[in-house]
């Protein structure tokens, strides 16, 4: 997993290879160790070099082996051994040096970086901290800033930001392999203890307490409850204020709290899971390494509305040529706006020109007949939606893909218009498009393996993570977070206020609780689909009950609260108050716990006290359960589908891993108990009632997160 090979006489070449990245597995430590010290004991070697195989350095430790008991030569002394040895080492990092393959390069006495190389110390990613003397060694080399910046963020920077900061001592646009060996045999005969990064003594700024302390503040507010950003200030704090020994007891201490922790475990699942949703399958058969994407050159969106905006910049951003169709005169001149806009402040940040060039404007679908693909991003209104595919498919060339970026209606009812159904999926974007990184992919009935993987494919070009999701109201993300929101409601009618909600579920991780974001996102989003839905409005008959629907109970408190013309931010008051419309900042409004006591008083409710126990058991579980009920139904394809989803969608803590995995790790026996405790209190709320696929994996055993698509498959296969 090292190969060896004594070159120009003096200089020893030591190549890792473990593709895909030469992760560090154990065999790769073997190899590295025992090619050093054989270098290090030839006589006729001079100087080493280092360098991975296929262009790419090293990805760092290999993270699947974090599961199992490590084995191999240990991380630190294998690295602390190449430091101290008295023959010069140079790191040749071309493609990337990442967490363990940055730190195997920081023990080397030089580096030289290809100038598209990318480093980094993304443990903290993984719920780890750069525990191979990555806290201890890189403040040595580029100060206490710096440090505390890339450890605790996991950012990955470029061969030219590391050149600045003083990570590489030289950046080459050639091979940089040939480049270190040169480089080799002109220091071979210089003295190395400067070069030593552990001997040096930390540069600490004047104000140092003053920066470990806001730094650790600011660090805490973005974790959200996550550990391992905290430990690793207190690791970089342990370089600037202890001796290299005792700094790197420290970070050995704290990587053993974290190493063994459930946050670690989540990240780690999550790092995998994000890879795992871009090899999509169909219920046919067709996945993506049997189907070949349509090149996208031109495509069309049509409505500049929030999410047509958003959606136009990703296309043009992505080099996308697009004509953006738009028919109120008004709207069009104001999206046309917002959209240069947002193009030409992207470019600045870049330093590059706006690739204005590639965006054309227009109020008549008749200029849309060339495109590849055209999304659709009207209203959420199904009437209005049908017209525009009708009209799609009569001016559009006969293979052009059509999308539609709605969140939740039947993507089969909008093919049926066109007479192309294979060519019609779902592409629902997250507001603001062009910032939100999730993408749902949804493939109708009759929509063709190519039609997906199309979109899939300009969904990563897009610089999106596309899961590939079933047809059913609300698709995966919606559709979970329906009991969610249901859940929310009912505990304001039982005594709770959206503050105490909210609370219980920032504290778990949420970045907003679920009245915020309603208060965000516009009350009367939620409110069109319950009318649509005849739960609210003047198609409810007279005589329904107003707190049951289809014998069902249903609070109708945020209805109400729509009558009221208080529609959330916009128009500065919802759940909440707000300064203005358009305020960002919530305050509890004691309109609503008087319109809570009446509307209590009104149906005869008696207040009681909740605690954050039940408020997170009620609204995640429910959550969750409707989670197992979208992958029994094969509406999501495995728990990681669900579980990227809610992650990069719907802000679910990363270091929880996903609804699915914190089921996992909660222990789904318990999770399966709350439930069926909740549904017998609440015997009118089917949302409650434990799903099949919930009971059977409890039945069998509680198999890990890992094994439940092997389990749905045989539970299919014996219906
Ligand atoms: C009492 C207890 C005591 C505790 C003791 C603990 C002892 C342990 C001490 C250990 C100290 C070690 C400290 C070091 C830690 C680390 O190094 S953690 C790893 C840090 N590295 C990373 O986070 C990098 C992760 N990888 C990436 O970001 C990207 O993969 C990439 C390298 C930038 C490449 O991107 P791209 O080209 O887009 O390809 P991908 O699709 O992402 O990846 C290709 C395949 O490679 C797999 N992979 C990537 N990196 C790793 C890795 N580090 N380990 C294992 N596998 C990796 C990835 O999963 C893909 O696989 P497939 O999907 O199967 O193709």
């Amino acid at each position: 997993m090292a190969r060896y090979a004594h070159i120009k006489d003096s200089v020893a070449l030591i190549t890792l290879t473990n593709p895909p990245v030469n992760a560090l597995s154990a065999a790769v430590r073997h190899g590295i160790t025992e090619s050093v010290t054989r270098a290090l004991r030839d006589p006729t070697v001079k100087a080493v070099v280092l360098c991975g195989e296929n262009g790419k350095f090293c990805g760092g430790a290999d993270i699947r082996e974090f599961a199992g008991p490590m084995t191999g030569p240990a991380f630190v002394p294998m690295l602390d051994d190449i430091e101290a040895g008295d023959k010069p080492v140079v790191a040749a990092i071309e493609g990337m040096a990442l967490g363990g393959g940055l730190e195997l390069a920081l023990c080397c006495h030089y580096r030289i970086a290809h100038s598209k190389a990318r480093l980094g110390l993304p443990e903290v990613t993984l719920g780890l901290l750069p525990a191979a003397g990555g806290t201890q060694r890189l403040p040595r080399l580029i100060g206490i800033p710096a440090s505390l910046e890339l450890i605790t963020t996991g950012r990955h920077i470029s061969a030219q930001e590391a050149l600045k900061l003083g990570i590489v001592d030289q950046v080459t646009d050639k091979n940089a392999c040939e480049v270190a060996v040169e480089f080799a045999q002109r220091v071979m005969d210089k003295p190395l203890e400067s070069r030593r990064v552990s001997q040096q003594t930390v540069q600490c700024p004047p104000d140092l307490e003053a920066l470990l302390e806001n730094t650790m503040v600011q660090v805490k507010k973005r974790a959200r409850g996550a550990i391992a950003p905290v430990a690793c200030v207190k690791a970089v704090r342990a370089a600037a204020t202890l001796p290299y020994k005792q700094g790197m007891e420290r970070e050995r201490d704290m990587m053993g709290t974290l190493f063994n922790s459930g946050q670690a475990r989540a990240l780690q699942y999550f790092f995998f899971a994000q890879r795992a949703v871009g090899k999509w399958s169909l219920p046919s058969g067709a996945c993506w390494n049997n189907t070949k994407p349509k090149p996208v050159h031109r495509a069309a969106v049509i409505g500049l509305g929030t999410m047509g905006r958003g959606i136009t910049v990703s296309l043009v951003a992505a080099g996308v040529s697009v004509v953006a169709v738009e028919v109120g005169e008004k709207q069009l001149q104001a999206g046309k706006q917002m959209v240069m806009a947002i193009l030409e402040r992207q470019a600045q940040k870049k330093g590059v020109a706006a690739p204005l060039d590639l965006l054309r404007f227009s109020n008549n679908l008749k200029d849309i007949g060339g495109v590849d693909l055209v999304i659709e991003a009207v209203f959420e209104d199904m009437a209005l939606k049908k017209q525009i595919f009708k009209e799609l498919s009569s001016v559009c060339k006969i293979d052009t893909l059509l999308c539609t970026n709605t969140s939740g209606l039947d993507i089969d009812v909008l093919a049926s218009i066109t007479g192309r159904p294979q060519q019609v999926v779902g592409m629902h974007f997250f507001a603001p498009a062009h910032m939100m990184k999730l993408l749902e992919v949804v493939h109708g009935r009759h929509s063709s393996p190519e039609a997906v993987a199309t979109a899939m494919s300009l969904g990563k070009k897009m610089g999106k993570v596309s899961v590939a999701v079933g047809n059913c109201p609300g698709f995966v993300g919606n559709r979970m977070l329906m009991p969610y929101v249901e859940q929310a409601n009912f505990l304001l009618e039982e005594g709770a206020t959206p503050e105490q909600v909210d609370q219980a579920l920032e504290e778990f991780g949420f970045a907003m609780g679920v009245f915020r974001m309603s208060d965000l996102s516009g009350l009367d989003v939620g409110w069109r689909v319950r009318k649509e839905a005849g739960l609210t409005g003047p198609s409810v008959a007279a005589t329904e009950s107003p707190r049951k629907r289809q014998g069902r109970r249903y609070g109708p408190i945020a209805d109400l609260i729509c009558e009221q013309g208080r529609l959330g931010q916009k128009t500065g008051c919802g759940w909440y108050l707000y300064d203005r419309p358009g305020g960002r900042e919530a305050k509890p409004d004691p309109w609503i716990r008087r319109f809570l006591e009446e509307y209590r008083t009104k149906h005869g409710l008696k207040a009681r006290a909740i605690d954050k126990q039940e408020i997170l058991d009620r609204c995640l579980f429910s959550l969750i359960n409707e989670g197992f009920r979208a992958l029994e139904d094969g509406i999501a394809a495995g728990p990681e589908d669900v579980d990227v989803i809610y992650v990069f969608g719907y802000s679910w803590p990363r270091h929880m891993g996903g609804p699915m995995f914190y089921a996992g790790m909660v222990g789904l026996a318990r999770v399966l108990e709350r439930l069926e405790h909740y549904h017998q209190a609440h015997p009118d709320v089917p949302s409650l009632q434990p799903s099949t696929l919930l009971r059977r994996l409890v039945a069998s055993g509680s198999p890990p997160v890992q094994q439940w698509r092997g389990f749905i498959k045989r539970m299919r296969s014996q219906l």
